[in-house]
């Protein structure tokens, strides 16, 4: 049973999603926690921009967003993931990742295609997104697309 709760951020788990911290050299991988929070507030592409925290127990231990169009079937962007540093590589980010699958499906029963982009050196993460499915789509300035064609 997969016991990774996902819950959306509000005034009362904020807090636990600001705490979330990543190693020195993973911060410039993806975007701050406060950073997806203000694009939440501003919405930078217009799009509807959900942030959630990924929690365990009591703990609270990753983050991510979705920014999607609502009712569309092949615009929807996960972004910001990620694990605290106490918590890596443990298997909570392929967990978490499967879960979030599970997830937008769940809340968006039209979704057929999932995307996100990644930077190019980001060979971890990229290895975990391969592993469940995503493909390599398209390369652009650094970064790479990745799309997962839901069944
Ligand atoms: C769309 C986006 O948001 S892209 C941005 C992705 N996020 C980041 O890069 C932020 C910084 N990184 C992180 O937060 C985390 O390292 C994540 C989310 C990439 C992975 O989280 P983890 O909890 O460590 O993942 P998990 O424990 O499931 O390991 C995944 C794989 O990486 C491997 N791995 C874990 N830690 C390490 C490490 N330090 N070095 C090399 N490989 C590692 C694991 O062995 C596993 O590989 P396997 O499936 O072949 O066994």
């Amino acid at each position: 049973m997969n016991l990774i709760r996902i819950e959306p951020i509000d005034k009362n788990n904020w807090e636990e999603a600001h705490s979330i911290s990543l190693l020195k050299s993973q911060e410039k991988l993806v975007p701050s926690v406060i950073e997806s929070l203000a694009w939440a507030y501003i919405k930078p592409w217009d799009e509807a921009f959900d942030p959630y925290i990924l929690c365990k127990d009591d703990k609270t231990f990753g983050f991510f967003y979705l920014s999607y169009t609502p009712n569309s079937t092949n615009n929807y962007w996960i972004g910001g993931f990620q694990i605290d540093k106490e918590y890596q590589g443990m298997g909570l980010g392929t967990q978490s990742l499967k879960r979030i699958l599970d997830f937008i499906q769940e809340m968006h029963r039209q979704c057929e295609v999932i995307s996100l982009t990644i930077e190019k050196s980001n060979n971890h993460a990229r290895k975990l997104y391969e592993k469940l499915g995503f493909v390599n789509q398209e390369n652009q300035d650094g970064e790479i697309i990745y799309k997962l064609k839901l069944n």
